[in-house]
């Protein structure tokens, strides 16, 4: 791994601000060959429940400056991670597998929050209100809602754990993290550069652990942790709201997603297939807002087929340093093992492979296109997770709009028409939190992110993502 600057490549935890080494190590592989990058340190509950103590005393100070201090802060990290987006893309690529461009770019898109977030800093607003009675006066007060714990996926190492500590701090709390296990580095690495910003000591830790189940239930448990931000699955997140109940824990939870893709018999067919490439093969498909269920209408079904097969023909598989790569390995043998059960249940439940269908050696799978999908098959009802487009023909508007709604999930939709009408029925029909229309690619930090049903609660970015980190007070004056 060659980097500028070999001092972002940390392997010791973040706690309580110290960087500090552990007997018990957490081994780092590269998904692309299974080689052993490093070994970081592996954090315990006890080290966690040292981190949200010693959070707590930092962050009482930390809500005492003001804004614009605080806003100064983020904005001198904001500008390191750019300055140092290179090698942490490099970073990022190593532990997690996206190809290089592809890391560069999350690297910006997680550095976008942070500039976001220091800018929203400065506006934290409260309220005054019309008494309800001449010697009454109304207040409205915005406060941190204390310590956060936030836990976040391996499939963006980076901008996920961005995307909750930017707020948290921007709001004036402190915040424990433990990013997943495959991918810490990312994590630590930006913890390096928010020390050499100034982020006063104790107000991030970064907790790398191989007891995932025990850190969870430290943040759940400890009542100094007054929120707890989460990124993943959506059993994970059952899981947390069940043993944060005791405490009645704040919850922000960005879970699963089943999106359906629709392609109407109006829409411009070579703006849905890029739009479906942009949209399934990012991040070789293992991203929460990836479409997972492909609907399109029966009388442009073979067009729509022929030509996303040609467009998916050319997506290059390589490692993520080669810099022709398109799709990196996915993150693990298990990972592969599942989009393989999807594609061998969707071939014989009927569906026709029409490209693809197989692995790549190592963890890297072909990219692959299915026609004759239906809903019976694992391969729309359950998140895939890999490079694989499962076409399924629909006749009615009314038809796909059932069978698009038909599951648990509710985080994203994609909707190709060029009818305005017919764009604004499905964008009220969709159940779901986000919704791209003719195109495939709707993630921005000026947007609030996030889903309904399954898929969670909570939005992540926009002038909505400062509010899971506030509490509101009223204050009622007597004159
Ligand atoms: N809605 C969103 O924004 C996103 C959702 N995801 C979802 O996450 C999943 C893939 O990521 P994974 O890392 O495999 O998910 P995962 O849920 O297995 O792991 C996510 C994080 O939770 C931790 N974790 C696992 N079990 C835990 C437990 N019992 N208690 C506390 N923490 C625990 C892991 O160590 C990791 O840090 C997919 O379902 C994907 O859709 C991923 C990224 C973004
Ligand atoms: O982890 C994910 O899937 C991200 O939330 C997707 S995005 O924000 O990069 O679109």
């Amino acid at each position: 791994m060659h980097l500028n600057d070999t001092s972002l490549l940390e392997t010791r935890a973040f706690v309580a601000g110290e960087w500090i080494s552990t007997t018990g190590k957490l081994t780092v592989v590269n998904p692309a060959d299974s080689t052993i990058l490093v070994e970081v340190a592996d954090c315990d509950r006890t080290i966690a429940a040292r981190s949200i103590s010693f959070a707590a005393s930092a962050q009482v100070l930390w809500a005492k400056r003001t804004a614009k201090d605080r806003a100064s802060i983020l904005r001198r990290w904001y500008d390191l991670v750019v300055a140092n987006a290179d090698d942490l893309a490099m970073i990022l690529m190593s532990e997690m597998g996206k190809p290089l461009a592809e890391a560069h770019g999350e690297v910006l898109y997680g550095a976008s929050y942070i500039e976001w977030f220091a800018e929203e800093a400065k506006r934290v607003y409260g309220e005054t209100i019309p008494g309800h009675a001449e010697d009454k006066r109304l207040l409205v007060l915005r406060q941190p809602v204390g310590v956060v714990a936030a836990i976040t996926p391996w499939n963006f190492p980076n901008a996920m754990i961005a995307r909750k500590i930017a707020p948290a701090l921007a709001a004036g709390c402190a915040i424990v993290a433990k990013p997943a296990a495959e991918t810490p580095l990312s994590a630590l690495a930006l913890a390096v550069l928010a020390e050499r910003a100034g982020l006063p000591k104790g107000l991030l830790s970064i907790l790398p652990s191989s007891d995932a189940v025990g850190m969870g239930r430290e943040f759940c448990e400890n009542p100094t942790v007054r929120k707890i931000s989460f990124t993943g699955s959506t059993n994970v997140g059952r899981i947390l709201m069940k043993q944060g109940a005791d405490q009645i824990k704040k919850l922000s939870l960005e879970l699963g997603g089943n999106a359906p893709f629709i392609v109407f018999d109006d829409a411009d067919i070579d703006v849905a297939v890029d739009g479906l490439i942009a949209s399934k093969f990012r991040n070789a498909g293992q991203t929460c807002v990836c479409t997972n269920r492909i609907y399109v209408q029966a009388d442009v079904a073979d067009q729509f087929a022929t030509k996303l097969a040609q467009k998916v023909a050319t997506l290059k598989v390589g490692a993520g340093s080669d810099p022709a790569s398109q799709i990196g390995p996915l993150i693990s043998m298990a990972a592969l093992a599942k989009v393989e059960d999807h594609v061998a249940d969707a071939v014989s439940g009927g569906a026709k492979l029409v490209l693809g269908g197989h692995g790549a050696g190592g963890t890297f799978y072909m990219p692959t296109v299915l026609a004759g999908c239906n809903a019976t098959m694992k391969i729309t009802r359950e998140e895939t997770f890999g490079p694989v487009a499962g076409l399924i023909r629909f006749e009615s508007e009314a038809e796909v709009i059932a069978a698009a709604n038909d599951t648990e999930f509710g985080l994203a939709a994609y909707v190709f028409t060029r009818d305005l009408a017919r764009s604004w029925r499905m964008m009220e029909a969709l159940e779901c939190g986000m919704v791209g229309v003719n195109t495939g690619h709707i993630s921005t930090e000026l947007a609030p992110f996030g889903g309904i049903k399954q898929s969670g609660m909570g939005r992540e970015g926009s002038r909505h993502g400062l509010e899971d980190y506030l509490e509101l007070k009223y204050c009622c004056i007597s004159m």
